[in-house]
Order: structure tokens, then C-alpha cells, then sequence
């Protein structure tokens, strides 16, 4: 099919929607030239303590709200596609209500849940049928917690869905998934491509109730009417925020991105189907077909925020040296899969500043995801390009930036753009219009464009430091909670 699509005022314009942990970002983009029109961002609230929740009502006015942000491109606007964090689990009774709030990608409570599932059937089984290994974070260990936990509101549930799921159902009213989301479940054989009859019996889940899933390029529906965004602009599958982020970046086998926002991934795409039994390398679908090998952490931008304002520092008031090693692990952790541990910090000495404490809580925020960049990479096998693409919040903050120069010795290039994930959702919605692949859109719009920053020698001391803290981290539950 021809491009139609041309840039400047008159333009098509599609939307690209980003509904994360912290916020919804919704982008107006020019389908021609990928230039950002127009940007609304409004905010979710995460329940705090031990559970992680947020109702998806929440999100979906976050969604309206940033719509009415972009003013007129909502109604002009011919295609939209949703990507959203991960994982979550969304359950709604007959009426299409939320139950209860959703069970977010990064609430423990589940673990034991994981790891029952996880010692059942053998951490090698999971990795050859499902591509990963289940932690607390998958949306099948937060379906037995339910049960477990809830048994009333799991027995209501007319509807299962993941974030981006449930707003591309009250967008267009059509009950789908993709291939890249639905990867995030634990209930979705990668080996088949389908969902695992076998496995949503044992964990009582009738398959009636999950999505249809719908492939790279396939359209979900059209937008319903009485919303902002016009009736019957075309809605696209959407998926889960790092498959979006990777089509957003047009990311090919041998590059890696690394993520820094609520949570910290690093992941690349690959030809071949992942499959790690270690669980560290998590075997995601991409949203373009191929896969998307991965590595999450809990705790990232939210945690060395947190150790700043104990410190009373701005984020950025960071200092070098000395002899600190810290494992911010105030969510306790999922790689490595240590869900009860807490924060620990050593190497305190009497001339340790406040400024090198806070620059231990970067390197070991940092520490675990480098630590999986060349397994996530070993996956395709392509010989690795050197420079690592650094998106997310974090992405903005110089602290970041030297952290991971100074803790890989790698390049590192800072897409100019600034929201991946919805630039991604918009490529995907384009997909639709102009019938092009999401990578000759990503690649027409440059999104991957910005500066190169070259290696710094790696800082080999702070990475041993870290390495040593490690066990003692995995020492640090709580009295009482079953062992990692
Ligand atoms: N200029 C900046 N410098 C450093 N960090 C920043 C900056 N702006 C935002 N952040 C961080 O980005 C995080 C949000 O990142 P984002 O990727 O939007 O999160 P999420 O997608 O998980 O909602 C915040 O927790 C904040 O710490
Ligand atoms: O669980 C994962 C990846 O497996 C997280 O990356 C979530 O998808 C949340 O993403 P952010 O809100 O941090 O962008």
C-alpha cells in the first residue's frame, strides 16, 4: 500500500498511548514525519506498602485526561494503539468493572505463589514451554494469589486483562490481547504461540474469560463513539510497554535498549526464541514478531529518588568514590529473583559523603541489569553493536547517564525522543494507516536519533564491591518469610 501519509498542519495524525506504573502519556504524532504534535500526561496513584495496586479506572480517566490535554489532534487523529506496563493483573465482573484494583508487575505479595508454580513443574519446564521462568511478577502468579487470598472477587471475575488490554477494550469495545503482552502472563506457550489449556486448568482459570490474541500489524477494532478520539479511527493491538519501546526504537538483533523508569529493563530483540531457565532473561514475544529477551528490575528510578530524599539531595548531587557498595532493594527484588530482601547498604567509613552514598544507590540500581545485558544479548547471537540505547525517565538525568557509562564501559546514544513507549504505540497505529512495516515508520521517523556518548574505562572496584554485597542482600528478609 502507497504511504499517504505527509507532515505539517493537514498531516495524518495518529496517537501513541504510554499507560505506565507512575502516569498515562498520550503523543498526537505526524504519521509522515514522526514529528511529536502534541503531549498529555496525567498521573496514576500505586497503593504503597507491601501491596502494589492501582484500579484501572484510574488509568483509563489518566487516558481521557491526557487526551483532552492534546485538544484538537484527539478528533483528528485516524489510528490509536495503547502500550502499557506489564503484567497486571485486571479482573472485571460482567459489566466490564474492575473487581478490584489491579495487581501490578511490581507487587511481591505473589512470590510464594510463583514459587510454588516454579517448583511444581521445574524452573527448565517453564523456560522451554513458556520462554520464562514465572516470578512474582507474572500475571499467572497473581491469579493463584488471587484465589489464594480472595477467592470471592477471583470467582466474580467475567473478564481477565492485562493494563493495555483493558484500555484497548473500552476504546474500541474489542476483547484482544498481542503477542507481545500476553508473553508476560506465564499462561501463553511460547513454544505454540497460544494459551496453555493444560496450565489454565491447574490454575482454574476458564480460557473463556482471556482476550483473543491478535498478531504484529493486526487491528483491534475502531474507536466507539462519545470519546474524545473520533468515531471510528482505527485502533491497533497495542502491547506491553518494552515490546512497545523496542518497535518505538526500531530496535534490530545486537542492539540493546536499557529502560530506566519505575522499573529498569534491559532487553534487545532476537530471531531465535528465548528460553532461560536461570529466570534472568525473561523470553518475551515483540510486538513485530520476533522476541524480546529481557531483564527487570524492581527497583530503579523511584528507589534512588527515595535514598536522594533520605539524604535530603537533590538527584543529581551525586559524588565519586570511596568505598560504598548499596543494593537499593527497598521493593525487595526480581533479578535477582530475591522478592523479600530489603535495601542494604556497606563500606561506610567515617570519610564517606552523603553525595557517594547516594552514587552507590545509582551503581546498584544499574548493577543487575548490566549484569544481564550480554545474556539478553547471547539470545539472537548477532554480534553486539557496542552502543546501548538509554530510554526512560532516567534517561534525562546526567547521574544516570555517567553511571551506566562509568559501570558498562559501553557507548551509550540518548534517543532525543523523549517517550518511546507511546512513540512506539503511535508507529504501531501507523502500521495500520499506512500499511508499512513499524520498522520503515520507526526508521522514516528517526526515533532512535541523539547523541552518542562514547566508553569510559568501567569502573571494574565498584562492580566487585557489588558483587560481594550481593549474598548479604539476599540476607536481608524479614524475619519469618519462606527463603528466596
Ligand atoms: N530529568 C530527570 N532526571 C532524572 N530522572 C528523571 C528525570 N525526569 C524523570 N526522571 C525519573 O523518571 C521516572 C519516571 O520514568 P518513566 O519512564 O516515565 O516511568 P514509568 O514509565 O515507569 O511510569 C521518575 O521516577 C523520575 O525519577
Ligand atoms: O514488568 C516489567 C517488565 O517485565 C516492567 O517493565 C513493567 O512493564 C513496568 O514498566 P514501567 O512502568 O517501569 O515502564
Amino acid at each position: 500500500m502507497a504511504v499517504q501519509a505527509s507532515g505539517g498542519p493537514g498531516g495524518r495524525v495518529v496517537l501513541g498511548v504510554d499507560s505506565s506504573t507512575q502516569s498515562t502519556k498520550v503523543l498526537a504524532v505526524d504519521a509522515g514525519t514522526g514529528e511529536v504534535l502534541a503531549r498529555g500526561q496525567a498521573s496514576h496513584t500505586v497503593s504503597t506498602g507491601t501491596a502494589r495496586e492501582t484500579d484501572p479506572e484510574v488509568w483509563w480517566q489518566a487516558l481521557l485526561s491526557a487526551l483532552d490535554q492534546i485538544g484538537a489532534y484527539a478528533g483528528r487523529a485516524e489510528a490509536i494503539a495503547v502500550g502499557g506496563q506489564q503484567h497486571g493483573l485486571v479482573v472485571l465482573d460482567d459489566a466490564g468493572r474492575p473487581v478490584r484494583p489491579a495487581l501490578l508487575w511490581n507487587d511481591t505479595r505473589s512470590a510464594p505463589q510463583a514459587a510454588a508454580l516454579v517448583e511444581k513443574h521445574g524452573a527448565a519446564w517453564w523456560a522451554e514451554r513458556f520462554g520464562s521462568v514465572p516470578g512474582a511478577s507474572f500475571t499467572v502468579a497473581k491469579w493463584a494469589w488471587l484465589r489464594e487470598n480472595e477467592p470471592a472477587a477471583a470467582a466474580r471475575a467475567a473478564a481477565v486483562r492485562l493494563p493495555h488490554d483493558f484500555l484497548t477494550e473500552r476504546l474500541s469495545g474489542a476483547a484482544v490481547t498481542d503477542r507481545g503482552d500476553v508473553s508476560g502472563t506465564g499462561w501463553w506457550a511460547s513454544d505454540r504461540e497460544e494459551y496453555d489449556a493444560a496450565l489454565l486448568a491447574e490454575v482454574g482459570l476458564d480460557p473463556a474469560l482471556l482476550p483473543a490474541v491478535l498478531g504484529p500489524g493486526q487491528q483491534a477494532g475502531e474507536v466507539r463513539g462519545g470519546l474524545p478520539v473520533r468515531a471510528g479511527a482505527l485502533v491497533g493491538a497495542g502491547t506491553g510497554d518494552n515490546a512497545a519501546a523496542a518497535l518505538g526504537l526500531g530496535l534490530t538483533p545486537g542492539r540493546a535498549a536499557l529502560s530506566l523508569g519505575t522499573s529498569g529493563t534491559v532487553y534487545s530483540v532476537s530471531r531465535r526464541r528465548p528460553a532461560d531457565p536461570t529466570g534472568i532473561v525473561a523470553g518475551f514475544a515483540a510486538a513485530d514478531g520476533g522476541w524480546l529477551p529481557l531483564a527487570c528490575t524492581l527497583n530503579c528510578t523511584l528507589a534512588v529518588d527515595k535514598v536522594a530524599s533520605l539524604l535530603g539531595r537533590d538527584r543529581e548531587q551525586v559524588e565519586p568514590g570511596g568505598s560504598v557498595a548499596f543494593l537499593p532493594f527497598l521493593d525487595g527484588e526480581r533479578t535477582p529473583n530475591l522478592p523479600y530482601a530489603s535495601g542494604l547498604l556497606t563500606g561506610l567509613r567515617h570519610e564517606t559523603t552523603a553525595g557517594q552514598v547516594l552514587q552507590g544507590a545509582y551503581d546498584g540500581a544499574v548493577y543487575a541489569l548490566l549484569a544481564a545485558l550480554d545474556q539478553v544479548l547471547a539470545v539472537d547471537g548477532e554480534e553486539a553493536e557496542e552502543a546501548l540505547l538509554l530510554i526512560g525517565g532516567g534517561a534525562r538525568g546526567a547521574a544516570w547517564l555517567e553511571t551506566v557509562r562509568r559501570l558498562s564501559g559501553r557507548a551509550v546514544q540518548v534517543p532525543r525522543a523523549a517517550e518511546l513507549v507511546a512513540l512506539g504505540a503511535a508507529v504501531q497505529a501507523a502500521v495500520l494507516l499506512t500499511g508499512e512495516s513499524a520498522a520503515a515508520i520507526a526508521a522514516r521517523w528517526g526515533t532512535a536519533d541523539g547523541p552518542v556518548h562514547p566508553p569510559l574505562p568501567r569502573d571494574d572496584a565498584a562492580l566487585a564491591r557489588l558483587s560481594t554485597a550481593l549474598p548479604l542482600a539476599a540476607a536481608t528478609r524479614p524475619a519469618g518469610s519462606p527463603p528466596h
